[in-house]
């Protein structure tokens, strides 16, 4: 089955488009997980354990895991989510010359979806376009208020750079696994991209700790249903830095979950 049909079914299941995002930032781990061997891994499980039931998707940052115990790390948590039914979105922005772009490609064998990077082109993708049965999300009008510097520019053609990059994934959806990264920091540029490209789902970062628009990022981030918010931060640190030194931060988060699940769907 194809990713965005296999997501259309996980949305519908849970009635919710919530991608949470597993981003275990070491420095803000409640401090007993110290005790365990791989304590993101250790993070991350009891995240999954308290959110999965809310989640349409899973989000690991690879930023996050980019060290020996790091991709231990990730491999479990990603195994750990494919065990509880929800698809993994691996934010590692790749892309590359072919070869090298074939390995990275690899990741997709643990994970149903990845973001990529579309700066080099149509040929540095190709061996992520090219597995029709896994998404691939490429990065458009990105949330970060840098995002504007190069992708705000405005070509010759009178198109911006990040409208040329919607039009392009569109062209290189010849398998239905393409999507766009659109930030909800963005709410005017996800209105007219969801006009330009209706067919393409858009994976929409910022909501929460960067105080995107979740009602825009509803409204124009799916395409037939299909769609999805991330929140990071925002659920997995519910819980962690206040008084109680972050003892219940799984149940925290899964609240937080909740919360935003609910507040996505009323925008539905
Ligand atoms: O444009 C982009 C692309 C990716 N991200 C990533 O999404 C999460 C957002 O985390 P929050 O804690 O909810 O802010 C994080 O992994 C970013 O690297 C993005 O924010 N914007």
């Amino acid at each position: 089955m194809q990713f965005f049909e296999r997501l259309d079914e996980r949305i519908r299941e849970r009635d919710s488009v919530l991608c949470v995002g597993l981003d275990p930032d070491p420095d803000r781990l409640p401090d007993h997980m110290a005790e365990y061997d791989l304590p993101r891994w250790a993070f991350n499980r009891r995240i999954i354990d308290a959110t999965h039931e809310h989640a349409a998707a899973y989000k690991p940052n690879a930023a996050f895991y980019e060290d020996p115990d790091g991709w231990r790390a990730l491999v479990e948590t990603m195994a750990y989510a494919h065990g509880k039914d929800v698809p993994v979105v691996l934010d590692a922005k790749r892309a590359d010359i072919g070869n090298t772009a074939r390995q990275y490609a690899k990741l997709l064998d643990r994970a149903d979806a990845i973001t990529v990077n579309p700066y080099m082109g149509r040929d540095s993708l190709e061996p992520f376009l090219s597995k029709p049965e896994t998404g691939v999300f490429v990065l458009c009008r990105t949330s970060n208020p840098g995002g504007a510097d190069l992708q705000d520019l405005e070509l010759a053609s009178g198109e911006a750079v990040y409208e040329r990059v919607a039009a392009l994934a569109d062209l290189w959806n010849t398998n239905g696994n393409v999507g766009l990264v659109v930030g909800a920091t963005a709410p005017e540029e996800l209105e007219s991209l969801r006009e330009q490209v209706p067919d393409l789902p858009f994976l929409v970062p910022g909501v929460g700790s960067q105080g995107g628009d979740a009602e825009a990022a509803v409204e124009f981030g799916l395409a037939g249903g299909v769609g999805l918010i991330n929140s990071s931060r925002g659920i997995i640190f519910a819980g962690v830095g206040g008084p109680e030194g972050g003892e219940n931060f799984a149940s925290a988060a899964g609240e937080a979950a909740k919360r935003l699940k609910r507040r996505l769907n009323r925008y539905r």
